[in-house]
């Protein structure tokens, strides 16, 4: 069993890599669900979450209003600290367990995706690093285009993550997600040629 550390950036494409592996058979962890979970009304988290922020990250229905928290942390270093300081070990037991089971099972590949990997230094947890690599301006454009994210807000998430040179300089594997659709979905291929080689 292979196990697979992906990352990037906010809209660099990991989540259309790692669909696409896992169409090929990997197994996917996926840190963004988890951190929704453990946030869900009614959890620890969510309690957490209410006592250091108020009332006020609550939409009318009683969840979080996630953008709404979004703006208040990627405005302000030491919010974010504190959200993650809640969030991040939430994250990461969950999905310790999540990758316990995964090598009881007979799969070849399992790949963590988790945009904060080289940030948390998660590295020598992983045989393989994989960096979706893709330019600042094109996911600005593409988050924007599709999540209807104001540009600005993308930009502070992007400031508030490594840089493009310290991301790579964790990757085992680099997969450029600069051109088509298509283009990544050919690398995507050769991607998972090199993981079932490293996994023999
Ligand atoms: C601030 C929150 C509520 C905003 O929610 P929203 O639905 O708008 O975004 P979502 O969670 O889908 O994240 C989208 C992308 O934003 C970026 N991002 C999210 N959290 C962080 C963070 N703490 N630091 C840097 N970038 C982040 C990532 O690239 C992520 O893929 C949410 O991102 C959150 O709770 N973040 C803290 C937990 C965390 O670090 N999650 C990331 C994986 S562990
Ligand atoms: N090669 C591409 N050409 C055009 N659009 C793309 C391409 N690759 C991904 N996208 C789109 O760009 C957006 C970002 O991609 P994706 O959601 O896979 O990124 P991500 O790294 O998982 O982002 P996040 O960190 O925000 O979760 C998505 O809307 C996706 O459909």
């Amino acid at each position: 069993m292979l196990k697979v550390g992906l990352t990037g950036g906010i809209g660099s494409g990991k989540s259309a890599v790692s669909a696409a592996l896992a169409s090929f058979g990997a197994v996917v962890i996926d840190a963004d669900a988890i951190a929704r979970e453990v946030v869900e009304p009614g959890t620890p988290g969510f309690a957490e979450i209410v006592a250091e922020f108020g009332a006020g990250v609550l939409t009318p229905e009683g969840r979080l209003d996630r953008p709404r928290l979004g703006e208040l942390v990627f405005a302000d270093e030491e919010r974010l600290e504190r959200l993650n300081a809640i969030v991040h070990p939430k994250v990461a037991e969950r999905s310790g367990r999540l990758m316990e089971q995964a090598l009881d099972s007979d799969a070849e590949v399992v790949v963590y995706d988790v945009p904060l990997l080289v940030e948390n230094g998660l590295e020598s947890l992983y045989d393989v690093v994989v960096v979706v690599d893709t330019p600042d301006e094109t996911r600005v454009e593409r988050v924007a285009r599709d999540r209807g994210m104001p540009p600005e807000q993308i930009r502070a998430r992007i400031a508030s993550q490594a840089d493009r040179e310290t991301r790579l300089a964790s990757a085992d594997l680099v997969v450029d997600n600069s051109g088509s659709r298509e283009d990544l979905e050919r690398r995507v291929e050769e991607l998972w040629n090199e993981l079932l080689r490293r996994a023999a």
